[in-house]
């Protein structure tokens, strides 16, 4: 156990002296939970090839599931430890600023100090009333806190060019161990070594160069990334002078065999691989925290935040959300006020941003405007279900924080009197901060029913498009997003169309879609009472239409290309393949980036 600093001025009083024993404890439970935490997150991680190797894709659904459950029951679980251990001195503040000191101490050296660190912030907060955690009892903001970007090169391999690069491509794919062989190897090398030559040919010059002259290297992640039904090889083709194209190569386990599917090359294809709508990557490994810096020379432009979460340490990466908040505010001029999100308001949220923002905050109203029904707990569920589900790169990631504490000064009127109006149980302002109980941040879009105001022909055919593959990708998912009109849909800055609004979201497999009736009357149409019963997860696909009403040509567009939404029948098939036990193929790159 390591010594206590003596310099501590709480640690000075002798009095203390059984408190100082308590927090020891504490401080050891704490670490223990975290240990168990990390071994039961990496044994469900250890498990993806071998998942991957069987073809066992509900096995994978199933197994992200159960990951996502393991850092709450574990939190659960040391927490009662920490009950028993404290026991009336439970709510002691100076006894859980000792325990952190003693923990912070333990945790110095570990290799992931900073996940550990955001156990104990959870630990504290599950036994803590939120309003009375301060940030003295936390490993938040403090610089000591944030962990510099450190070495990763036992993460990594690298195989020198000197053979040539075809050989250091072959050398690349061979040093993958599968239990499965590839079907046609040396068809997928030629592919992979030509597209890489093409793809430093227009991105990178002197990594081409270097290529060609049999000099530099290619350097390669040590672990697989995997998801879904696929896995990724991560690296960098690197030239002597420190230039850098990173890739990613998809592999796919087929009915055939194994197959390099495509390669994403440079930063910004690789980060449509880590994107916010996409789940989360299995990488097995005991050093997420120094990945997560490889990652960032990959991908300079992506956020930690954004890369603990693509990798699975999901509340990890609220810490850091929390630091980048506290950082982009400090930053940005003042006028950068948070306002209303722009776009149609909803009847269940209140949504607001700040226009030099990337993400917007959403708060559950204390009353639903017309004709929603739900309550606050149902919004809740609805989200939760997301947060399990496979969101197939069509659902925007959310992050849910409880006690979020905002810049008062920085919210315009409007704004304020809109959170007034609509959120005041769930707001209060004390002094200089704004904070709010309960609030989900996302991913900032340009709503789809905006983004079409400012599109021409072609990127409106090719917007619909994507919003019917959209929806087409979520039924394949098992997801029905309830209200599908484009207000609810945005699209990211690659011109994806990713849906936002869950308060209506369900199992495909729960609703019964339907051929509207026909009417014996012809005034039975014209009436506004139903003129044959509805249930409530009856779903008629035929007045899909009404989406539309206010856009004719985007209606033509997506008509055109997407008929087969408007008929039961496509519906009906999605949900017997789903019954079946089938799972879509879910691409996060291009089609025409695929091989062949
Ligand atoms: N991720 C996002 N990026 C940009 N704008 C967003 C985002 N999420 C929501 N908005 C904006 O906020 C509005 C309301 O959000 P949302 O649809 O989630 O709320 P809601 O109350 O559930 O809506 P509804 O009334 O349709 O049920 C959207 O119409 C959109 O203009």
């Amino acid at each position: 156990m390591p010594e206590l600093e003596p310099q501590n001025p709480l640690l000075n009083e002798p009095e203390n002296a059984l408190q100082q024993v308590i927090a020891t404890k504490l401080a050891r439970a704490v670490f223990a939970g975290f240990e168990a935490m990390f071994a039961e997150f990496l044994n469900i991680t250890l498990g993806a090839q071998s998942r991957f190797e069987q073809q066992q894709w509900q096995g994978v659904q199933s197994a992200m599931r159960e990951r996502l459950q393991v850092y709450e029951r574990q939190v659960k679980s040391v927490s009662e430890a920490v009950r028993i251990i404290a026991f009336q001195e439970l709510h002691e503040p100076l006894l859980w600023q000792r325990a952190k000191h003693i923990y912070g101490q333990m945790v110095a050296e570990h290799e992931n100090q900073p996940i550990a660190h955001t156990f104990f912030n959870s630990t504290f907060g599950s036994i803590w009333d939120d309003k009375k955690i301060r940030t003295v009892h936390l490993f938040v903001l403090k610089a000591k806190y944030r962990a510099k970007p450190r070495p990763f090169d036992n993460l990594v391999s690298r195989i020198s060019l000197q053979n040539g690069f075809t050989h250091a491509v072959q050398q690349l794919i061979y040093r993958q161990a599968f239990r499965v062989k590839f079907t046609d190897l040396a068809k997928d090398i030629d592919n992979l070594q030509a597209t890489l030559r093409l793809g430093a040919k227009q991105q990178c010059r002197q990594v081409y160069e270097l290529m060609n002259l049999n000099d530099g290297y290619i350097e390669y992640a040590n672990s697989l990334f995997f998801r879904n039904k696929a896995c990724y090889l991560i690296g960098r083709c690197i030239a002597k002078n420190g230039d850098n194209m990173p890739f990613a190569i998809a592999i796919l386990n087929t009915d055939e065999g194994l197959k390099l599917d495509a390669v994403m090359m440079g930063a910004d294809q690789l980060s449509l691989l880590f994107g916010f709508a996409r789940t989360y990557f299995m990488v097995d490994t005991d050093q997420p925290a120094r990945y997560v810096d490889y990652l960032s020379v990959l991908m300079p432009h992506k956020q930690r935040f954004e890369l603990f979460n693509a990798i699975g340490f999901i509340k990890h990466a609220k810490t850091e959300f929390y630091r980048y908040k506290v950082d982009t505010t400090k930053n940005s001029p003042i006028e950068d006020k948070y306002i209303v999100a722009p776009g149609t308001p909803g009847m269940v949220m209140l949504v607001f941003t700040t226009p030099g923002s990337d993400y917007v905050y959403k708060v559950i109203k204390d009353k639903f405007n017309a004709p929603k029904t739900a309550t606050k707990a149902h919004v809740m569920a609805k989200y939760d279900f997301v947060k399990q589900a496979d969101r197939v790169g069509r659902l925007v990631d959310t992050h849910e924080f409880r006690y979020l504490a905002f810049d008062l000064s920085r919210f315009s009127d409007e704004l304020l009197t809109q959170m007034q109006a609509n959120i005041p149980s769930c707001m209060s302002i004390a002094n200089k901060a704004l904070v709010l109980k309960h609030v989900y941040v996302e991913r900032k879009m340009t709503p789809l029913n905006l983004y079409i105001n400012q599109c021409d022909d072609n990127q409106l055919s090719k917007v619909m498009h994507d919003y019917g593959q959209a929806i087409k990708d979520l039924a394949g998912a098992n997801i029905f997003p309830g209200d599908m009109l484009m207000k609810n849909f945005g699209v990211t800055r690659w011109g994806r169309v990713v849906f936002y609004d869950y308060d209506e979201i369900c199992p495909l497999t729960q609703c019964q879609f339907r051929q509207l009736p026909s009417s014996e009357n012809s005034f039975d149409e014209l009436s506004n009472e139903s003129y044959f019963d509805v249930a409530e997860n009856d779903v008629f696909p035929s007045q899909f239409k009404v989406f539309f009403s206010a856009d004719q040509r985007a209606f033509n567009y997506f008509y055109e290309q997407h008929n087969d939404l408007f008929s039961p029948e496509f519906w009906q098939q999605c949900q017997t393949q789903i019954n079946a036990g089938y799972i879509y193929d879910v691409y996060p790159y291009k089609q025409s980036w695929r091989f062949g």
